[in-house]
C-alpha cells in the first residue's frame, strides 16, 4: 500500500490503524468545516470529504489520504463536540437511559503525481444504549474532562464505560474510525 496520510488530529484515529497495522503519518486538517447537509450520515461524510480534500490538495507526494468525522445523533439532534462543561451536562442528560446513534464519516483519497485521481466516501452507524445516570454521575462526568473533547460528551472507551448498557454495530466506529470498513476498502485500492 502506498504511504497513507491521515488527516485527523484525533489520536484515537491513529491509534485504531496502527493497531491493525496501518501506520500513517498525520498532516491535520485546516479546513473551515462547512455543513450543508441535514442527515447525519451526510453530515459526517460531507465533513470527512472536506478534511481528506483539503490535506489530499496540499500532498505533492504519491499516497492515500484518510479523513474521518464523527457525530452523535440523538431524537433528531446533532451533537458535536461540547466544548464547554455546560454543553456536556446537557448532551449527557440527552442521552441517558436511552438509545441513540454515533456516525462516523471517511473519505479516502488517492493522490497521484500531485492530483487526486479518486476519492471514496462511506459512512457507518452504531446504536448505544446508556444507562440512566443520576444527576450527580453527570456533573461528576462532565467534570472529569474526558467529555470534552468528544463528539456528544462521552468517550465509550474511558470511565463512560460503566454506563454502556449494550452496542449494535461497530465499537470502534464509536471510538472514531470504523478500522475494519476502512482495511476492506483500502484492500481494493492500487498499491
Ligand atoms: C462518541 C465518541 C467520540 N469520540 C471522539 C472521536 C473523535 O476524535 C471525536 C469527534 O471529533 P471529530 O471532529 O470527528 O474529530 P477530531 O476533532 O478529534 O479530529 P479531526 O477533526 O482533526 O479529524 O470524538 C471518542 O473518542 N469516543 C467516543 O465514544
Amino acid at each position: 500500500m502506498k504511504q497513507l496520510i491521515l488527516a485527523s488530529a484525533s489520536p484515537r484515529r491513529k491509534e485504531l490503524l496502527t493497531q491493525v497495522g496501518i501506520f500513517a503519518d498525520v498532516v491535520p486538517s485546516e479546513v473551515e468545516e462547512k455543513i450543508t447537509k441535514t442527515l447525519p450520515a451526510e453530515v459526517v461524510e460531507e465533513l470527512s470529504r472536506q478534511k481528506c480534500l483539503d490535506v489530499a490538495g496540499r500532498m505533492a507526494e504519491d499516497c492515500m489520504v484518510l479523513g474521518a468525522d464523527t457525530v452523535v445523533a440523538a431524537e433528531g439532534r446533532i451533537l458535536g463536540k461540547p466544548g464547554t462543561l455546560k454543553r456536556a451536562e446537557e448532551m449527557l442528560q440527552r442521552l441517558q437511559g436511552r438509545t441513540h446513534q454515533v456516525y462516523t464519516g471517511v473519505t479516502l483519497a488517492e493522490v497521484k503525481a500531485g492530483r487526486i485521481v479518486r476519492a471514496e466516501t462511506f459512512s457507518s452507524c452504531t446504536s448505544v444504549t446508556v444507562c440512566p445516570m443520576t444527576d450527580e454521575e453527570i456533573a461528576e462526568y462532565a467534570r472529569s474532562g474526558e467529555p470534552l473533547d468528544k463528539a456528544g460528551a462521552y468517550g465509550i472507551q474511558g470511565v463512560f464505560a460503566k454506563f454502556v448498557e449494550k452496542i449494535e454495530g461497530d465499537y470502534n466506529n464509536v471510538v472514531g474510525l470504523p478500522v475494519a470498513a476502512v482495511y476492506q476498502r483500502l484492500r481494493g485500492w492500487p498499491s
